[in-house]
């Protein structure tokens, strides 16, 4: 086997290995086997630098830092969500929801992971451009932070030219050890893993964010010529299909009465996750019903988000209280 035929075969390899350890969870291989076969590639395309490709595994972590973000406007904006804060809120919701449609409506319901809203974009499978929701029209290109979140494919197999949006998200774990370096380095921690994982992707060094650990769940679609789909969550299905990481938490409820024993299920269960949510994302599932119900100006009439109360701020008792 010549050079190039060997470099194919480990990238395909370490693909595989990464999308079993970062997308499903399920490594194949130990962190070894991983390693020697990225250090074979490293050196065979130190050899031969012009078989370097841009999705190689080996080019995850980019170069030098950049001077700044570059704009992006995102062709189909990036919406806001209405907010529901009770059991009253979500049945009005419904009611508003089923008004409008006149029929049945069918739900999805997805945990509201705590991180920042993220669009990466596809073009014949290759990940081109990955940038933020900014203010919903215009975010910052932030590609090269991106490509170094494991769980993000460099190329689909399907050759698909799509756009997918989800949430970027620093692991509990993650954001304990950074904190607990920054503090080692007198340096001001993070308040929450929301504000690390921004705070993460914001950096101009490719080098800091790939040192993150950060994550994403993948929830939704952009601009995508070919979308034939007829619901949300066949998209969600579609998503995984296509190598992304989708959580696997959502859940199809017939009736807002499923709605809210899903609210009620996860407000009691989210902190057994390794990750840190905010509350429960509902969606219409029929993508005709949500064309039906269309926007506000606030966001879709067909989505809300359920927050959870915010956690009894536990107080740490002082001296004076405790003396008493
Ligand atoms: C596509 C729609 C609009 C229905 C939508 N919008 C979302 N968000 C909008 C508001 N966003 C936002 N961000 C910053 C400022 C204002 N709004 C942040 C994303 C969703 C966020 C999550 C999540 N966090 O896990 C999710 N599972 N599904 C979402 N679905």
């Amino acid at each position: 086997m010549n050079s190039q035929e060997r470099i194919q075969e480990l990238r395909k390899e370490l693909e595989k290995y990464n999308y079993e350890y970062h997308v499903l969870d399920t490594p194949s291989v130990s962190d070894y086997e991983y390693d020697k076969r990225m250090q074979e590639l490293v050196s065979l395309e130190e050899e031969y630098p012009e078989l370097i490709t841009a999705d190689s595994p080996s080019q995850r972590v980019g170069g030098k830092p950049l001077d700044a973000f570059e704009k992006v406007q995102h062709v189909i904006p990036m919406l806001s969500l209405g907010n529901a804060f009770n059991e009253e809120d979500l049945r009005d919701f419904d009611k508003r929801v089923q008004d409008g449609i006149g029929e049945q409506v069918s739900y999805v319901c997805e945990l509201k992971i705590d991180g920042l809203a993220i669009s990466l974009r596809y073009e014949d499978g290759l990940f081109v451009q990955g940038a933020t929701r900014g203010d919903g029209t215009t975010g910052e290109d932030i590609t090269v932070n991106l490509r170094t979140i494991r769980s993000i494919p460099l190329r689909m197999p399907e050759g698909e030219t799509i756009e997918v949006r989800g949430e970027a998200f620093m692991p509990h774990r993650s954001f304990i050890a950074l904190n607990e370096a920054k503090e080692e380095n007198g340096e001001e921690p993070f308040a929450n893993p929301r504000n690390a994982a921004a705070g993460s992707l914001r950096q101009l060094d490719p080098k800091i964010a790939a040192s993150r650990n950060l994550d994403i769940f993948l929830y939704g679609v952009g601009q995508w010529d070919a979308g034939e789909l007829e619901s949300h969550s066949e998209r969600l299905e579609y998503l995984k299909k296509l190598g992304f990481k989708t959580n696997p938490e959502w859940r199809k409820c017939a009736t807002i009465e499923e709605v809210i024993a899903y609210v009620q299920e996860w407000t009691e269960a989210r902190n057994q996750l390794n990750y840190e949510i905010d509350g429960i994302v509902i969606k219409v599932d029929h993508l005709d019903q949500q064309e039906e119900l269309g926007f506000t100006a606030k966001g879709p009439r067909w989505a809300i988000a359920y927050k959870f109360p915010a956690e009894e701020a536990i107080t740490k008792l002082t001296d004076i209280e405790l003396s008493v």
